[in-house]
C-alpha cells in the first residue's frame, strides 16, 4: 500500500518539468527499449513512494502491474536496506522466477507496465522513489493495461482521462458537452 506517497500534478510538477522530460525524453528512450509495449507518450501518471522502516511507515509494496504502457520508476533519495524491486514475468504469462533490482540511489528502472513487480520489504533506512506511469493511447484504446480487453473509449470529464483519448472526429465542443453530460 502507498500511504505516504504525493501526486505529482497536484504540486504543479507536471507543466514546467515532468510534461517536457516524459513527451521529450522518456519518450524517446521507451519507444527504443520497449518498442512492443508502447507507442508515443500522450500522458502520464507520476506520484512518489516513500518506505520508512524505522516509523510508522509503508516497508513494501505487493505484488502488482501498473495502469501504464511503460513505467520509470527513479529513486529521489534516502539511503536504505532491502526494498528491491522483484519482477515476476508479464502479467498475461505464468509466472517467472524473482528478477530483483536494488536500485542504488538517483538510479531508475524503466519497464513494460504490465510487468508484475513488488517492491520487497525495507529492513533498514528510508526510500522515497518517483513512479512515472506513461501511457500511450495508442496501445490502451486498443487493448485496456488493466482488463485486458477491447475498451470502449467514450469521453470523460477533462481532468482525469486515464490516458485514454477519444477518437480523431469529436470537436472540443462536443467532448465537453457529453462529458458534462455523463459526469455532472
Ligand atoms: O517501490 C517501488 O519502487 C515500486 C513502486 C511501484 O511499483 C508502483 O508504485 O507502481
Ligand atoms: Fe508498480
Amino acid at each position: 500500500m502507498n500511504r505516504y506517497g504525493i501526486i505529482m500534478s497536484e504540486l504543479g510538477f507536471c507543466a514546467e518539468l515532468l510534461d517536457p522530460f516524459i513527451f521529450q525524453h522518456v519518450d524517446v528512450i521507451a519507444r527504443k527499449l520497449l518498442p512492443a509495449f508502447c507507442e508515443t507518450l500522450d500522458s502520464y501518471r507520476a506520484f512518489t513512494v516513500l518506505y520508512d522502516a524505522e516509523k510508522d511507515g509503508d516497508r513494501e509494496l505487493a505484488m502488482h502491474y501498473d495502469n501504464a504502457e511503460v513505467t520509470l520508476n527513479v529513486n529521489i533519495g534516502g539511503t536504505w536496506e532491502g526494498g528491491q524491486v522483484a519482477f515476476y514475468g508479464l502479467a498475461t504469462r505464468e509466472e517467472t522466477e524473482a528478477l530483483e533490482v536494488s536500485l542504488k540511489r538517483g538510479h531508475g528502472v524503466l519497464h513494460a507496465g504490465l510487468e508484475l513487480h513488488k517492491a520487497q520489504p525495507i529492513t533498514q533506512g528510508r526510500r522515497h522513489n518517483l513512479i512515472m506511469w506513461c501511457r500511450s493511447s495508442g496501445i490502451r484504446n486498443d487493448l485496456c493495461p488493466m482488463c485486458f480487453q477491447e475498451p470502449r473509449v467514450l469521453p470523460t470529464n477533462k481532468f482525469y482521462h486515464e490516458g485514454f483519448a477519444v477518437p480523431g472526429g469529436v470537436s472540443a465542443d462536443a467532448t465537453r458537452e457529453m462529458s458534462e453530460d455523463l459526469y455532472d
